[in-house]
């Protein structure tokens, strides 16, 4: 909490020198260079950038999934070695037990950690209605949409108190109205809780809509081109001026991560790392 970084609050989590190499098919796959990055406690960072950058496997690694090649990832000041609850994973891929009731699943882990089993459902049932399911208790995965599923999933980790929330592309399989519902409804109960979220997405308007800042990275190997905060404020209308001009600077940083740079640099260049 109290270091400083990045013009922003205490560190949550502090990336330093991460990088990544895989060895796949007989050959090194550079997934990742060196990238250093802060997330203050209670900040909202979206990782942004074109498919194959490089996104989950920065995440993967901060949830302590898979191990970085170089440098180190701290939480709170303490290296991450592994996977912990005080680091909740919601994925794009549903990831529920298809053989437990949405009740069950939200209480698979509190009852693992330890939690009896009243309070265990009692946090379950409170976590199912914050995101909206009460009454869908009873139900399997299977009689869920997925939104609702994706909302199971976000109680499921809610569920286990951690303090940060790691989000890789949670509404990317999801249709429009669905995925603007629960971008809404994800900021709704992060203003109430305020827990730290690094959430993966390459979509502009996802980010713009849900982030304090927006980390933009560069195709593959990837890297950290520019950190931009979002100074519109929420709730944010993104037909309104600034959140345009932000959306056609975005889009321009990504693409020009995909396509080459074209014409001026962006103002927004002044952010790069
Ligand atoms: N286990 C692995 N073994 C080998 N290569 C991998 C592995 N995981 C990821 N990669 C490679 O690392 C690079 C980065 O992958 P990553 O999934 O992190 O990208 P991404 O930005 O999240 O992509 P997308 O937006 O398409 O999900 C890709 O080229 C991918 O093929």
């Amino acid at each position: 909490m109290s270091e400083r970084s990045d013009g922003v609050a205490g560190a949550k989590i502090r990336a330093e020198g991460v990088a990544k190499t895989f060895w796949s098919h007989d050959r090194d796959v550079v997934a990742l260079q060196p990238v250093d990055l802060t997330v203050a406690d209670g900040e909202f960072v979206c990782i942004l950038g074109p498919s194959g950058c490089g996104k989950s496997t920065l995440l993967r690694i901060v949830a302590g999934l898979i191990g970085a090649s170089a440098g180190r990832v701290t939480m709170d000041g303490r290296p991450i070695r592994g996977p912990g609850p005080e680091r909740g994973l919601v994925f794009q891929e549903y990831a529920l037990f298809p053989w437990l009731t949405v009740l069950k699943n939200v209480m698979y882990g509190p009852t693992v950690r330890g939690l009896g089993r009243v309070e265990a459902e009692a946090r379950a049932r409170a976590q199912i209605a914050r995101v909206g399911l009460e009454g869908f208790e009873q139900q399997y995965p299977r009689q869920l949409s997925g939104g609702m599923k994706q909302r199971v999933g976000i109680a499921r980790v809610w569920a286990n108190q951690p303090d940060v929330m790691l989000m890789d592309e949670p509404f990317g399989a999801l249709d429009a109205i669905t995925r603007n519902i629960l971008q809404r409804d994800l900021l709704k109960l992060w203003l109430e809780e305020r827990h730290t979220v690094l959430f993966v997405t390459h979509s502009v308007d996802e980010a713009i809509f849900l982030a304090d800042r927006v980390v933009v990275m560069s195709a593959r190997p990837g890297r950290i081109t520019a950190i931009v905060p979002v100074a519109v404020p929420r709730p944010r209308d993104l037909l309104a001026p600034e959140a345009i001009a932000l959306k056609a600077e975005l889009t321009r940083l990504v693409e020009d991560q995909v396509m080459g740079p074209r014409g001026e640099p962006s103002r927004l260049r002044e952010y790069v790392n």
